[in-house]
């Protein structure tokens, strides 16, 4: 949902379109400890697990703004690549999931393929923290790019991460200090493309219901298609709501690490991608998400003996794997069908 320039680019959202009626937030007030917004930030975590955040005027918010339209530059430069030559840099699931992964690759909800091209850079790559890996061309020479990308957007995370801590009275610091930028984690930058189809299915899904596995994902769309699930309600078509990009707002989801570290209090929220409405759907729909895991080391043991996180209840038992372990078995359950992707957490606004 990034910048005027690309905002210019493509047809108007249409105002008929169901739509879910997420809190704008501003990133400014939250640097700034405002009660209010402090508030609304925690309400729109229970409830939906997703919320837009206002990056303009605040100087590390207009850098990342910045840094995405690079970064929507990158993903045509590099998913304009011939698929000869993206081919080589193929993604190898479930175990490296960084490169290029072809549209079709995925099963959707529906039974049928999905229709979502990606290029995964890792951030461990970008910044240092393994040896380099292979990139094209396209990304290679735009490393500095890419780590200007990271920096900003780690950071601008960490504004809403700290206030996290400050709601969930955990000592300061302690959401941050566990996905840091400069240590091995599988946090990664997904560069993301769907194509304009020749006979527009509107109902088609591009990328299916999933929740995202991992601390926070800051998304950038502007054609929009992300659909959201409000949580309680079934998974008929009817009941998905689309996400209206916003100028100058990066878009935020909270992922399961957060739901188990908060026993429960917040929620992930089942999301997918179809066609973009009405007159997007004729424009290629590029979208980013930087989706942040945690060190690879930590653990998914609830967070916290403060006064807001609840104690384990008797009978509960301490989540004792890592966040690694826990993803890997999280996929294994996924793949034999023993775990349907859903709507987590959200005790927050239940009690
Ligand atoms: O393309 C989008 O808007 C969202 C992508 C997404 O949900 C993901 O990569 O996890
Ligand atoms: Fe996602």
């Amino acid at each position: 949902m990034p910048t005027p320039k690309l905002f210019a680019q493509c047809p108007d959202f249409p105002p008929t379109v169901p739509v879910v009626d997420l809190p704008i937030l501003s990133l400014h007030k939250i640097g700034a400890h405002d009660g209010n917004e402090e508030k609304r930030l925690l309400d729109a975590c229970g409830e939906y697990g997703f919320f837009v955040l206002d990056l303009k005027g605040f100087q590390i918010g207009d850098n990342l703004l910045s840094n995405a339209e690079h970064m929507f530059d990158l993903t045509a430069a590099t998913l304009g690549l011939d698929e000869s030559v993206l081919n080589d840099f193929a993604y190898n699931p479930p175990g490296d999931l960084l490169g290029y992964k072809r549209a079709g690759k995925l099963r959707t909800d529906d039974g049928k393929l999905d229709a979502m091209e990606m290029y995964t850079v890792g951030q461990d790559d970008i910044m240092g923290n393994i040896p380099p890996r292979n990139n094209p061309d396209t990304i290679e020479r735009h490393r500095k790019e890419c780590q200007e990308f990271f920096r900003h957007a780690h950071a601008v995370a960490a504004v809403i991460l700290a206030a996290l801590d400050r709601l969930l009275d955990l000592q300061p610091g302690t959401l941050e200090r566990l996905s840091p930028l400069d240590k091995p984690s599988d946090t990664l930058l997904r560069l993301l493309l769907s194509r304009p189809q020749s006979i527009v299915d509107e109902n088609r899904i591009s990328l299916g219901g999933h929740t995202d596995i991992g601390t926070v994902t800051l998304v950038f769309q502007v054609a929009s298609g992300l659909q959201i699930l409000p949580a309680g309600n079934k998974n008929v078509s009817d009941n998905w709501r689309y996400i209206r990009p916003e100028l100058g707002c990066v878009l935020i989801n909270l992922g399961d690490t957060l739901v188990e570290w908060t026993g429960g209090l917040l929620r992930s929220s089942l999301h997918r991608v179809v066609t973009a409405p009405g007159a997007q759907a004729t424009v290629p729909r590029r979208s980013l998400a930087y989706l942040i895991r945690p060190e690879r080391t930590a653990s998914m043991r609830r967070l916290g003996i403060g006064s807001v996180i609840p104690r384990l209840a008797d009978g509960e038992e301490a989540e004792t794997r890592s966040v690694s372990e826990w993803a890997a078995w999280g996929a294994q359950q996924i793949m034999k069908g023993e775990l349907k992707p859903e709507s987590r957490g959200g005790k927050l606004v239940e009690t």
